[in-house]
């Protein structure tokens, strides 16, 4: 273990390690955390020492932070003085993570290393703009202006599919916009998809524990990714600039206004996959759209156009796909405007009154989820999603 810790703090702060504009950081390590880590969190802290190139002082400083947070939880140190750059650096990335919880940020840092490791940008992303927030996102863009944090999906190439990093991302990034400066919060998606859903592809990568293990971090995620949304404080809105399907559309009765494009479809083809609702839908769909409407979605896999949807209740307001954008962020930049205590407080209100029952629900159906992402009906479907294009 000793020999880990050195290796880390070595790799981190040799003096050859000259990083232009940004103090080197200092990662230290706690023996005694270390001990209590989980065989992927370890992994991927040998991992961090093997890396070929210095992933730059943003990742670093996620690093540093994600890694306290998954041992120690919330920021716990007295925040240093203004002059004491590193600390004060290290200390704000730590502090920014807030009651993120340690499960989360483990898994986060084992994703982080990973995609430092194997990460190719693919083509068609967008590149964050000047004016966005630090690039420490490699599936989202977050830019913050005129009182509107938006949070773009950023995979467009896999039709902005959920892959853990997503989720982790997305996490992070609500985290961040709870804390932030403005007085909304988006959700949307570049390229043509609001969001495929779950990537498939998080069924194939099984780790050394086996599937279970994979079924029950799973559960762990899903769990913690739904509760960001019952628990997001500011209006959050979800502005779906494209065909939605599974999580993207569940998640959407944990929104506070919905507003698509009339390009947009709505799918929830969990039957199909062998799988059962997530995002608290098996409550919030019967009671948006009445039971046996939600029927029709939830077990049925009826795909609904954006008019349809709108007739349910699941959309506030559909829009012709040419003036889609202007016409809902002159919206939204109005509304942004409104004083952001009011907004804030009235949302508690309305949803305080059903946040203990979402959690709880929440956790019923990831139990469920569990059980079902194990089941050959889920397997095979899988399978066949991913084997479908070698028949072609
Ligand atoms: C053993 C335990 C495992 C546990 C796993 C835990 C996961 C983490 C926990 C969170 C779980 C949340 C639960 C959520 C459930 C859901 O969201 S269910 C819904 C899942 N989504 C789908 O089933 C959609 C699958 N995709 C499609 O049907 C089609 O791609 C499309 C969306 C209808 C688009 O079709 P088309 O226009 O023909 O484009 P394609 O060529 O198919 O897609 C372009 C490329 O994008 C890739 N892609 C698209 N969607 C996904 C996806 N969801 N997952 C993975 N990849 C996706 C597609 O493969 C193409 O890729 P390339 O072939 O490389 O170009």
């Amino acid at each position: 273990m000793a020999h880990l810790a050195a290796g880390l703090a070595r790799r981190w702060c040799p003096s050859s390690l000259q990083v232009v504009n940004f103090p080197v950081v200092q990662l230290h390590v706690s023996l005694r955390a270390m001990r209590a880590s989980h065989t992927e969190f370890e992994n991927a802290m040998n991992q961090v020492k093997l890396l070929k190139k210095d992933p730059g002082n943003e990742v670093k400083l996620k690093l540093y932070a994600l890694y306290k947070q998954a041992t120690e939880g919330p920021c716990n140190m007295p925040k240093p003085g203004v002059f004491d750059l590193i600390s004060k650096a290290k200390w704000d990335a730590w502090n920014a993570l807030g009651s993120l919880p340690k499960e989360t940020a483990k898994q986060s840092y084992v994703d982080l290393v990973s995609s430092l490791n194997s990460s190719s940008k693919s083509s068609g992303q967008v590149e964050p703009r000047a004016d966005s927030k630090p690039p420490g996102y490699e599936t989202l863009v977050v830019t913050s202006e005129d009182g509107i944090t938006k949070i773009m999906l950023n995979r467009p190439t896999k039709k902005n599919a959920m892959n853990p990093q997503m989720y982790h991302e997305i996490m992070l990034a609500l985290e961040a916009a709870s804390k932030d400066e403005s007085s909304i919060t988006v959700l949307t998606g570049s390229g043509d998809y609001y969001s495929s859903g779950n990537d498939l592809t998080n069924f194939t990568d099984i780790p050394s524990g086996g599937v279970q293990e994979k079924a029950k971090n799973g559960a762990i995620l899903l769990r913690d990714f739904v509760g960001c949304f019952i628990d997001f404080p500011k209006p959050l809105i979800a502005v779906v600039n494209g065909p939605a399907v599974g999580i993207a559309v569940t998640t959407l009765g944990l929104f506070d206004a919905v507003y698509a494009t009339d390009r947009a479809t709505f799918h929830t083809p969990f039957s199909h996959l062998g799988q059962s609702p997530e995002g608290c839908s098996s409550h919030t769909f019967p009671r948006i759209m009445s039971p046996s409407k939600a029927t029709e979605m939830l077990i049925f896999g009826k795909k609904l156009t954006a008019r349809e949807a709108c007739a349910q209740g699941l959309v506030t307001e559909v829009f012709p796909d040419s003036t889609f954008q202007k016409e809902v962020w002159t919206r939204l930049k109005a509304y942004a405007k409104l004083p952001p205590n009011a907004m804030r407080i009235s949302k508690q209100v309305i949803r305080n009154k059903e946040k203990e029952k979402l959690h709880a629900i929440n956790a019923e159906e990831c139990s469920v989820l569990q059980e079902r992402w194990l089941s050959d009906e889920c397997m095979n479907a899988v399978v066949n999603f991913l084997s479908r294009k070698a028949k072609l």
